[in-house]
């Protein structure tokens, strides 16, 4: 649960008289989530999110993150908005913490998606990717890989903790990474962070994208990459074909691969399942115990990294193309 700063009844009441939100009926902390704080609100005038931006979200950050849901939305991608104030601002304080009141979107995320699940989202990341085209703001990826090594150095003393062997393996798989990286692939806003639980269904029908908050300006391809790391593994670790099939053919319906982005995808993928594999590792020797998070596993992602070492082409992740051999 991400709860980490509490609020009381007055306090978000006054806040809320700077905005045109109708009068607080009911608020709860929400139980999910690692980054901020979020509180379900519901007013006179309906269903809204309060996050509450934690000591990770770098402040000068946010005009980018919030200014680019206006963006997006403008350009007809589903997902909140910010709410501005009366004055205008989109961004007030509350409990010492910079604060936004979001839109609620509806929908649920799904545990258990299917290959059509992966369609759905894999269009819906090509269409994002299409309609951040133009936002004027932007902001660096500062998990891609030249974040991974001080993530890694502040880790590593405490890797084999987690599994004995851990600390010469991430060592050499990074030299492998930070040697080959590409260094031009087509480029924009991404969205970093495309996992189940930040798409929202209706049925089966996607109802739009939540959690901007990593968001930045990186390669596409690695931004299909970490959807097909979030989206197309099955449980037991095994790679969905399936899945990937779906996800990629449901990008390329909106937005066409070029030959760079597909040659370099083995390694992009690899490189994402080293970044999530990271942050969770910090996460997981870091984070106080009875800190009110669910901590998640890294080993999942030193998995998914492994498998994509013995790719050699982006057709064993279902790319279907005259030029690749399955
Ligand atoms: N705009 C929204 N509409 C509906 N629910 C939301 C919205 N934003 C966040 N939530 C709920 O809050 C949870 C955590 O939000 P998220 O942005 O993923 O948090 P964090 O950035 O801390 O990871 C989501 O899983 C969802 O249940
Ligand atoms: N998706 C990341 C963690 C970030 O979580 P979110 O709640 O902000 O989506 C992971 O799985 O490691």
């Amino acid at each position: 649960m991400a709860v980490y700063t509490d609020i009381s009844e007055d306090d978000l009441s006054g806040f809320l008289t700077q905005y045109d939100v109708g009068e607080l009926t009911s608020y709860k902390g929400i139980a999910e989530g690692v980054e901020n704080t979020n509180f379900l609100l519901q007013t006179t005038k309906g269903a809204y999110i309060l996050t509450l931006y934690e000591k990770r979200v770098d402040q000068s950050d946010l005009p980018f993150f919030l200014g680019l849901m206006h963006h997006l939305a403008g350009n007809g991608l589903s997902c909140p908005l910010p709410i501005p104030r009366l004055d205008g601002a989109l961004l007030g304080e509350l409990s010492g913490r910079p604060a936004a009141v979001i839109s609620f979107l509806t929908g649920v995320w799904l545990r258990k998606p299917d290959a059509n699940h992966c369609r759905e989202v894999g269009r819906a990341l090509a269409a994002m990717h299409v309609a951040g085209d133009g936002f004027d703001l932007t902001r660096r990826n500062a998990l891609s890989v030249s974040g991974w090594r001080p993530i890694w150095n502040n880790s590593v003393a405490r890797a084999d903790e987690v599994q004995p062997g851990l600390a010469d393996e991430i060592g050499a798989e990074l030299d492998h990474l930070e040697a080959r990286w590409p260094k031009t692939l087509p480029s924009g806003v991404i969205h970093a962070d495309l996992f189940p639980d930040n798409v929202f269904f209706l049925g089966d029908d996607l109802s739009g994208l939540i959690d901007f908050y990593f968001a930045c300006n990186d390669f596409f391809a690695y931004d299909v990459s970490i959807c097909l790391n979030a989206w197309c593994f099955e449980k037991d670790g095994a790679f969905n074909i399936t899945k990937g099939m779906a996800l990629l053919a449901g990008y390329e319906s909106v937005r066409q691969l070029s030959d760079d982005e597909v040659a370099a995808l083995p390694l992009l993928a690899r490189g994402s399942a080293m970044r999530f594999f990271l942050t969770r590792l910090y996460d997981w020797l870091m984070t106080p115990a009875g800190a009110l998070v669910v901590k998640k596993d890294p080993l999942e992602y030193l998995k998914k990294l492994q498998f994509h070492r013995s790719v050699a082409s982006a057709a064993e992740y279902g790319l279907v193309r005259e030029s690749l051999s399955p």
